[in-house]
Parts: C-alpha cells; sequence; structure tokens
C-alpha cells in the first residue's frame, strides 16, 4: 500500500471503532471523528438537530459547486448500526481488527454502512488533489438511526425546510455487496410492514388431545404462511425472480405459553398465542390482494385469529405512483451513473430492487431519483450478520470508484 492507501485504511478502522450500534450509538463520538475530517478537506460543515432532544444529530457535509444554481447532488449514509452480539464473532465487532493474511478488515458496520462517508471523504481527496472543481454543490448527509426506520432520521429530513433548501436533484444511498466482480445497483427499496397474528383457543390440560386450542390455530395461520413462503422463496431459487421481487414473509417472534419460574409450565395449553412477521412487498405489489389474503386464508376469524397489519413507511409517492427510480434514457442521473462505472472499469449488474428498505425511499417519495450503490465487488452480503467484514483492497477500490462517480454526476450539464 501507499501511504495515501495506508492512511485511508486506518481512517476507515478509526471510524468502525466508534460504537454506533443501538440501542445507544454514540452519535457524538461520529461526529468527533467526521466534522473535523470533513473540514480538514476543506469541506463546509452543518449540523442539524430534527428532534427537540438534540441527541440524534444529523451532518452535512458541503462541496460548493460553481454554478450553485444547478440541482445539487447528496451522497448519503446513516450513522448508526444494528448490535452485534460479540461472543459470536471471530474478532471483537468493534475493533477493527484487519487480518493481515486476507486484508479482512472485521467489524459491525463494515459493510452497512460505515465504509461510505470514508470512501466518500477520501474520494473529494482524491478529486481535490487532482484539481477538480465540481459544477453542481455536492452535498454529504451523515444521518442517525436508519437502522430503526429513520422516524428520527432521514425522515424527518426530508420534511423539512433545510432539505427543501438543499435542492437536490439526485441522491446516492447504500447498496449491498456483490459476491461477484459485477457491481449492484439498486433503483427501489420494497415496502414495510408488519403482521401480528394473535390466537385465542381453548385451554386445558397438556395431555388431553382436543380441537381450538390457541397454539393449534395459530399453527394453521403460520403453515398457511409457510406455504406462500415457500412459494415465493421458489421462484427466487428457480432464478426466476430476484430477491426484491417477491412478497417476502418471515417469522421473527413467537410468543405463547404460561411462564413458571422455571420456564414454562409444562402441563397446561395456553389460551393465547402471537406471532409476529416481517413482511416486504415489491413497490408494485397490490397490497389489497395481500390484505384479502390476510384476511382469508393466513388469520381468518373462524379460527378465533386476529390481526394487526402495520404500514411502516410510505407505499407510493407524493404523485401517487409506486415508488421507484427510473434506469432508462428517461433519467439522465442513470446514464451518468452507467458511463461513471464502465469509466472506473466496472460492470454494472442489472438494476435490482433491494430487499430490504433504506432512507433512499423518502427522497423517491418526494420524486427525486435515487439509487443504492454500495462499491462492494467480490465481498459476500454480510450486512447485519456476525462476522461482518470488508476487505481492504476492496474498500480502497469503492474510493476510485466514488472519484469516477462524483466527478461525472457533480458535472452533469442540464
Ligand atoms: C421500518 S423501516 C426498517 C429499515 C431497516 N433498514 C435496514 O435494515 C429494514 O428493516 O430494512
Ligand atoms: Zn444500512
Ligand atoms: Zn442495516
Amino acid at each position: 500500500f501507499t501511504e495515501l492507501e495506508s492512511d485511508q485504511i486506518a481512517r476507515f478502522q478509526e471510524y468502525l471503532r466508534i460504537h454506533t450500534a443501538h440501542p445507544s450509538p454514540d452519535y457524538a463520538g461520529a461526529a468527533a471523528f467526521l466534522l473535523p475530517y470533513a473540514a480538514s478537506l476543506g469541506l463546509h460543515t452543518t449540523t442539524l438537530h430534527l428532534t427537540p432532544c438534540k441527541t440524534k444529530p444529523l451532518f452535512l457535509l458541503t462541496w460548493p459547486g460553481s454554478d450553485p444554481s444547478l440541482p445539487s447532488v447528496l451522497l448519503n449514509s446513516h450513522i448508526d448500526s444494528v448490535p452485534a452480539e460479540p461472543e459470536k464473532w471471530a474478532h471483537p465487532p468493534f475493533a477493527a481488527h484487519r487480518d493481515p493474511a486476507t486484508g479482512r478488515i472485521y467489524a459491525r458496520g463494515a459493510q452497512d454502512d460505515k465504509c461510505l462517508p470514508v470512501q466518500y471523504l477520501e474520494a473529494i481527496r482524491g478529486l481535490k488533489a487532482a484539481g477538480f472543481a465540481p459544477t453542481r454543490t455536492l452535498h454529504i448527509s451523515l444521518v442517525p438511526d436508519e437502522e430503526i426506520g429513520g422516524v428520527d432520521g432521514f425522515e424527518k429530513f426530508a420534511e423539512s425546510e433545510e432539505f427543501r433548501a438543499l435542492n437536490i436533484g439526485f441522491m446516492l444511498d447504500e447498496g449491498q455487496a456483490s459476491p461477484t466482480d459485477v457491481f449492484r445497483v439498486f433503483y427501489a427499496d420494497r415496502l414495510v410492514w408488519r403482521l401480528i397474528v394473535k390466537a385465542a383457543g381453548a385451554p386445558g390440560h397438556g395431555s388431553r388431545m382436543f380441537d381450538g386450542a390457541a397454539v393449534d390455530n395459530l399453527m394453521d395461520c403460520v403453515e398457511a404462511i409457510a406455504s406462500f413462503r415457500e412459494a415465493q422463496f421458489g421462484m427466487v431459487k428457480a432464478g426466476k425472480r430476484g430477491p426484491g421481487e417477491v412478497v417476502s414473509v418471515n417469522p421473527v417472534y413467537m410468543k405463547a405459553g404460561i411462564p413458571s419460574p422455571t420456564g414454562f409450565v409444562m402441563n397446561m395449553q395456553p389460551s393465547e398465542a402471537e406471532v409476529g412477521f416481517d413482511l416486504r412487498l415489491p413497490p408494485t405489489e397490490d397490497i389489497e390482494q395481500i390484505k384479502r389474503r390476510v384476511k382469508e386464508e393466513w388469520a381468518p376469524a373462524h379460527k378465533n385469529l386476529t390481526y394487526e397489519l402495520i404500514r411502516k413507511g410510505p407505499v407510493t409517492d407524493v404523485a401517487g405512483h409506486p415508488i421507484f427510480t427510473a434506469t432508462n434514457e428517461s433519467n439522465p442521473w442513470w446514464s451518468v451513473f452507467e458511463k461513471a462505472i464502465t469509466s472506473a472499469g466496472g460492470k454494472l449488474s442489472k438494476p435490482e430492487i433491494l430487499s430490504s428498505t433504506t432512507d433512499s425511499r423518502f427522497v423517491r417519495q418526494l420524486g427525486i431519483p435515487a439509487l443504492g450503490f454500495s462499491p462492494m465487488t467480490n465481498t459476500p452480503i454480510l450486512l447485519h450478520d456476525n462476522n461482518e467484514f470488508l476487505e481492504d483492497k476492496v474498500f480502497l477500490r469503492g474510493i476510485k470508484v466514488y472519484e469516477h462517480v462524483i466527478r461525472a454526476l457533480s458535472s452533469l450539464q442540464d
């Protein structure tokens, strides 16, 4: 590695060592790292507080363009991470240990998405060193709380006067790692719903066989959903649909039983049971059809089942259309992005729908185009997993990719 590359890896590790995981992300620690770092590159820094408590700051880093009348470019990344179970990791999740043999840097957030701001900033360093000056203003946003739904993060930011004043024309946000040597890009997120099903039933002795026990009723629901899930997953396994192009419905908790000092009472069949599902729909999926299915097939009242179907986030954009970004000639940003990847020596996969959800949805909802992109090729998908890592060389190549991408996007003429 050159001295610059070693420094870039060290800065990535330094950011990874800040404990930004929920339930108590160290946003002040992140500020202490990010703000002086951005200022040292000559960027303007602003801190926004979108909540009265002031414990969830949002940082804006700005590189002014020569023509501030043109819509600007936004590069987003969330500061927070999901928690980690240290005892299940080969290396401590906040040590950012670099394995000298493989170059893998192990840390919670290595892929999701603490590589991004360091890559954005190092790309800017490279562009400045090359004497490049942007035409359009470039903003970097570092936002809190993405991992818990963005209610006090990007959702509030997107509704704010400060956001409107930025006059954003296009946004890049996180994507997902690619196990092959092709870069992945995402033009939509699936819609997030939660389904909670509660069963009631006859209680009785643990030894008695009878119909209509609560857990028995709940199992009917679980089995109906499992067969729907098999059919959807089958299309993914057969390669007919991408993972974001089907409806996913995964059980995330189950609750039943009568607690006892040593666990649960083992000889009583309970009169109540409950199961929760994470439900995700492609943006064009007909929710009415799913609602009918829940009512008639998954949780019918005649089986003593009741349910709540809870929508998380927007289902259409401000014009009432499904929320996605065009990836054809109608969107000039798409063409510029595509060409930038080629000029960086990369290949781009067919644009995909992301199976999870990002802050992009709040921007697309406003009718502003946004793409999900994390430049990680030949990398296993480890977001939210144990032993999350990113290889140093992959991280460094990402910086080069962003140099091309930022150069192209910030130079787009109308
Ligand atoms: C209710 S929005 C939740 C957002 C979250 N984002 C990352 O994992 C997700 O579950 O996809
Ligand atoms: Zn993320
Ligand atoms: Zn995540």
